[in-house]
């Protein structure tokens, strides 16, 4: 039987200033996303009910009845109204909690995927997005864009110098929890976010409180020859160094601790 495929690609906060609450609780976002070229990876073939398997590094401990590539195939479902299932294989290789999408970048990747082996029109995948999580729309593209109200707001970055940049993304392995981490943000509006490269991410704080071990992954980031940019992705811990170099980033990543996880890669 043919089998699709689709790319999960992870998502980078290349700059993430918090800027109050929304009514909803939720919290008013201005953020810059940029996608690397590597992430999980979802596969879809046809069947008469849906069920999901979980393969690859990260595996461990998700659920494959309670998880977000099957909320996003049931919202895809009943939205179009069809009757239709698919056998959905999912390999994990992004640490789970940790910044860079993760489950929202596997949920879009079933939206995508699903659309096309369902036949349905691509326009509910947009509708159903938002409701999956806040960085779904995002994820949905995964191109560079600027998120504002919830993150689901999008409008999209030409920004030439991002695309092709060499990355590396380094995870503490501490998975932390972003409804935590926007519970401990401090409540102060520091301000809007004009050119990414001189603004900020508002929760590196309030994770640095949960999880004291993304300072040393900031000042060993901070060490690292060709890193011109670092910050903190999403509400953490993943941190990332956008390098001037492949070579020189494939030389930070030869010496990377063996108890952090870390990924080199590229912007798309
Ligand atoms: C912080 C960001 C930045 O891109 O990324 P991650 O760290 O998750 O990767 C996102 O805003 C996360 O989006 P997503 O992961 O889809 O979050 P959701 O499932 O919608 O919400 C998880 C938790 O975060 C809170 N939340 C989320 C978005 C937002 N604008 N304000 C919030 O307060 C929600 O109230 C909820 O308790
Ligand atoms: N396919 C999935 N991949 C990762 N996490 C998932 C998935 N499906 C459900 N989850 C749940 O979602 C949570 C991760 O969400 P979140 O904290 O927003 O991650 P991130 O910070 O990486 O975006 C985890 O607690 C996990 O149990």
């Amino acid at each position: 039987m043919m089998k699709y495929s689709e790319p999960a690609p992870a998502k980078l906060n290349l700059a993430l200033h918090v800027r109050g609450k929304l009514p909803d609780g939720r919290h008013s976002l201005e953020t810059i996303f940029a996608f690397c070229i590597d992430g999980d990876r979802l596969e879809a073939e046809k069947a008469d009910e849906l069920n999901l398997s979980i393969s690859g590094p990260f595996a461990e401990g998700l659920s494959t009845t309670d998880n977000l590539v099957l909320d996003a195939a049931k919202a895809l479902k009943q939205a179009a109204g069809v009757d239709a299932g698919a056998s959905l294989y999912l390999t994990k290789k992004l640490p789970v909690a940790s910044g860079i999408g993760g489950g929202s970048a596997d949920a879009a990747a079933a939206l995508r995927l699903l659309t096309g082996l369902w036949g349905i029109d691509p326009r509910h995948a947009v509708d159903v997005a938002p409701a999956i999580g806040s960085d779904v729309p995002a994820c949905l593209l995964s191109l560079s864009a600027k998120g504002t109200e919830a993150g689901d707001k999008l409008e999209l970055v030409q920004d030439p110098s991002i695309s092709g940049t060499p990355a590396l993304l380094v995870n503490p392995l501490v998975p932390l929890s972003t409804g935590a981490v926007f519970a401990a943000w401090d409540g102060i509006d520091r301000g809007p976010l004009g050119d990414w490269r001189r603004g900020r991410n508002d929760l590196e704080a309030a994770a640095l409180t949960l999880a004291p071990d993304i300072g040393h992954v900031l000042d060993w980031l901070g060490t690292q020859p060709g890193a011109g940019f670092i910050r903190m992705s999403g509400s953490g811990a993943t941190c990332f160094a956008l390098f001037d170099s492949e070579a020189e980033r494939d030389a930070a990543a030869a010496t990377c601790p063996s108890n952090w996880w870390h990924l080199a890669t590229f912007l798309r």
